[in-house]
């Protein structure tokens, strides 16, 4: 199966620290994939360096086979919004459309103009005089009509309110469908990751914590509560991702491939909210609250 991004070891580190540290990723192509991990985990270091803007301390990377950034036919390949959706604001919106395809060679300019008709926006508008809502969807029409084989977007809906990030998740989900796009979209929210993809990262502290298919990480993980239980004495073959204990009780988070079938358990399944934040508990905090219980 050919592959989006592939990531063997990756690291990058500024000064002594490790913004990405041993990052090995295998993600198939055709995928709509969440990003997800708090403020300063790593997302846009990864990103940077899956498109080539900055290169990597240790291992290695590849997208869509290729090196990032490493000719002409690897960036025509690769479309990037970054971080705060980047418009110029003295141009306007038709100019944005002027530069776009002048910059690239697989530019779809029908794609773009209908775009912009459809979402209303007016194209003598300046960029600077935009809503957020409105530069995000310019930006992701830009992208679009790149005619990219993949589409990296870094925190695009962070700005928006509910509704207009609806509005965009909505448009890129239908922007993919329709042009077979891989997208990776990074955010530190996971509601917003929840209704839009089919695949999961989780990066805490420059790791990822765990990456796979939506379906099957949520299937593959449980929520046990019963009877005051030590982690040490769970089997070998569930993982114990987080877990939480009072005086009498115990609740664990754990992944396990087979069934649990551990009369003492209550056994329950998770979201994907949930499934994030037990890999997000940072293990000294679980020890503190359990300190206080
Ligand atoms: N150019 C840089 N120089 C030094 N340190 C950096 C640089 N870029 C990122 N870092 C550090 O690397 C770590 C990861 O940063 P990164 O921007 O990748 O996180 P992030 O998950 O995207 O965060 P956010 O959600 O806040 O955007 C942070 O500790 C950050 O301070």
């Amino acid at each position: 199966m050919s592959t989006v991004l592939q990531a063997d070891g990756l690291g990058k580190k500024y000064g002594k620290r490790w913004a990405l540290a041993d990052c090995t990723l295998d993600i198939p192509e055709g995928r709509i994939v969440g990003l997800v991990g708090p403020n300063g985990a790593g997302k846009t270091t990864l990103l940077n360096l899956a498109v080539g803007q900055i290169r990597p301390t240790a291992g290695s990377i590849r997208v869509l086979g290729g090196t990032p950034a490493s000719g002409p036919e690897q960036l025509a390949k690769v479309g990037y919004v970054a971080q705060d959706t980047p418009t110029y604001a003295a141009l306007s919106v038709a100019d944005h459309l002027k530069l776009g395809a002048r910059l690239n060679p697989g530019w779809d300019g029908a794609l773009a103009r209908e775009r912009i008709r459809r979402l209303g926006l007016d194209p003598g508008q300046r960029a600077g005089k935009l809503s957020g809502g409105q530069r995000a969807q310019l930006a992701l029409t830009l992208g679009i009509a790149k005619r990219p084989e993949a589409l990296i977007l870094d925190e695009p809906v962070a700005a928006l309110d509910p509704l207009a990030r609806r509005e965009f998740l909505q448009g890129l989900m239908e922007a993919a469908a329709e042009h077979a796009l891989s997208v990776v979209l990074s955010s530190h929210l996971v509601s917003d990751l929840e209704r839009t993809c089919d695949y999961l990262i989780v990066l805490v502290e420059s790791r990822v914590k765990v990456a796979g298919d939506v379906d099957e990480l949520l299937a593959a993980h449980h929520r046990l509560t019963g009877p005051r239980r030590d982690a040490a004495r769970l089997p070998d073959d569930q993982q114990v991702v987080s877990e939480s204990h009072t005086d009498r009780q115990s609740t664990f988070v754990v992944r396990a491939d087979d069934p649990i079938h551990d009369p003492a358990w209550t056994v329950g399944r998770l979201g994907l909210e949930d499934l994030v934040l037990a890999y997000m508990t940072p293990a000294p905090a679980r020890r503190a609250l359990e300190a206080i219980r």
